[in-house]
């Protein structure tokens, strides 16, 4: 079991964008942030890529979900070796499926199979235990992002926006004493984020993503779509609640006869309708609004997005912060929770019925 302090840990992320893996590390004792360390990042070729998305919506067992895991072992291998002194590895893996209320949840890779190849101690599975005691598994991020407004000095409600695949929103009470107090955290999906975006990028212009928003900046919203969009029966639910990466797929049929920079410029517009959406369950207005991810650097979804809200919409970076890595930083921080016997998930954040701790920690030299 881990000593008690703080300890530099690596975690890492490999997002539903597909994008590529992620690596970060931090100094934490799972309660506070003391510093940030290095970080890196492993792209994933097409070829890969497309062995990734081939196993989408595929469960264990399934064909050619064995290969998309040891892909996905391999690169966070590959990557993960170039880090030293650490004390413990987060290990995400890939979501593959997320079906919280019917088969569960799946991130391929196998935490065993790289505590063997580094030698460290890897925590891993962080969702699977939420659902089992009737939790959505997902959003687990607040618990980093409570730690992070504290870090930030925060004296009143904070909400972290992540724009990757999918989106999320965390709204945070840095006034409390820590993530399991009550009203302290409201966590859960806002929508889709980036994933049909991408999807419309790669299938009309055979490109990953709309950079810099230069193709949606030039199309007119379609306001039909959009408002058929707004009336989806999923920001009618209350939080929290969680989305599987394709969960809004007929979005892409709704703009499959537009134009593409229209297409385009309707589907960043849905990811801001999604984000108002979200902001009317807020228990308290916030002060401001931290967007984290790839989105962020969009400036045309930015600029829709805050033009739905009644907050300043800054990139986390204006706080200092590194909007590249908080998610793999989050794992980091998670993993140590884990490893500490802390509650990773609450049931404000993923509706389990109490206070949980995902994840399983797998020490080299137990397999094989
Ligand atoms: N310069 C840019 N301009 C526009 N969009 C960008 C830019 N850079 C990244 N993105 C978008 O961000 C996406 C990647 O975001 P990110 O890495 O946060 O996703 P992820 O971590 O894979 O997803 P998730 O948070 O859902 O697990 C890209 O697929 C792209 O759509
Ligand atoms: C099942 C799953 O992998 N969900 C991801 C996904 O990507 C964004 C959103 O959907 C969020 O719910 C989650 O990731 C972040 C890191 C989280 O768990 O906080």
């Amino acid at each position: 079991m881990l000593k008690s302090g703080a300890v530099r840990v690596l975690g890492t992320m490999s997002g539903t964008s597909l994008d590529g893996v992620d690596a970060a590390v931090i100094e934490t004792d799972g309660v506070t942030i003391k510093a940030f360390g290095d970080s890196g990042y492993r792209r994933y070729s097409a070829e890969e890529r497309a062995v990734l998305r081939a196993a989408l919506g595929r469960w264990p067992d399934e064909p050619g979900v064995a290969e998309a895991a040891a892909l996905v072992e391999e690169a966070h291998a590959e990557l993960m070796a170039g880090f030293s002194d650490v004390a413990l590895a987060g290990f995400h893996g890939q979501t593959l499926a997320h079906d919280p209320q019917g088969r569960g949840t799946h991130q391929a890779g196998n935490g065993a199979v790289l505590a063997e190849a580094l030698g460290l101690p890897v925590v891993w599975d962080f969702r699977s235990a939420d659902v089992a005691l009737g939790g959505q598994g997902a959003p687990l991020a607040p618990a980093y992002h409570f730690a992070l407004a504290k870090w930030i000095g925060a004296e009143a409600p904070v909400a972290f926006l992540n724009l990757g695949g999918v989106g999320n929103l965390t709204w945070v009470d840095p006034r409390k004493p820590g993530p399991e107090a009550e009203g302290a955290l409201l966590a859960f999906d806002t929508g889709p984020a980036n994933a049909p975006l991408d999807d419309l990028m790669q299938a009309r212009r055979g490109v990953g993503f709309d950079e810099g928003g230069v193709l949606a900046a030039t199309g007119e919203v379609s306001e039909p779509v959009i408002e058929r969009f707004a009336e989806h029966r999923y920001f009618f639910k209350m939080p929290p609640k969680s989305l599987d990466r394709n969960d809004f797929s007929n979005l892409d049929a709704a703009v499959a006869e537009l134009p593409d920079a229209d297409a385009a410029a309707t589907l960043t517009a849905a990811v801001a309708v999604a984000v108002m959406r979200g902001a009317e369950h807020f228990p308290a207005p916030v002060e401001r609004l931290l967007v984290t991810g790839g989105g962020r650097k969009n400036p045309v979804m930015m600029a829709m997005i805050a033009e739905g809200m009644s907050c300043p919409v800054d990139a986390v970076e204006e706080v200092g912060l590194d909007g590249d890595m908080l998610e793999a930083q989050a794992f980091a921080y998670l993993a140590v929770r884990v490893a500490r016997g802390l509650p990773t998930s609450f049931p404000s954040t993923t509706g389990v019925g109490a206070a949980v701790g995902g994840g399983e920690i797998s020490y080299p030299g137990e397999t094989g």
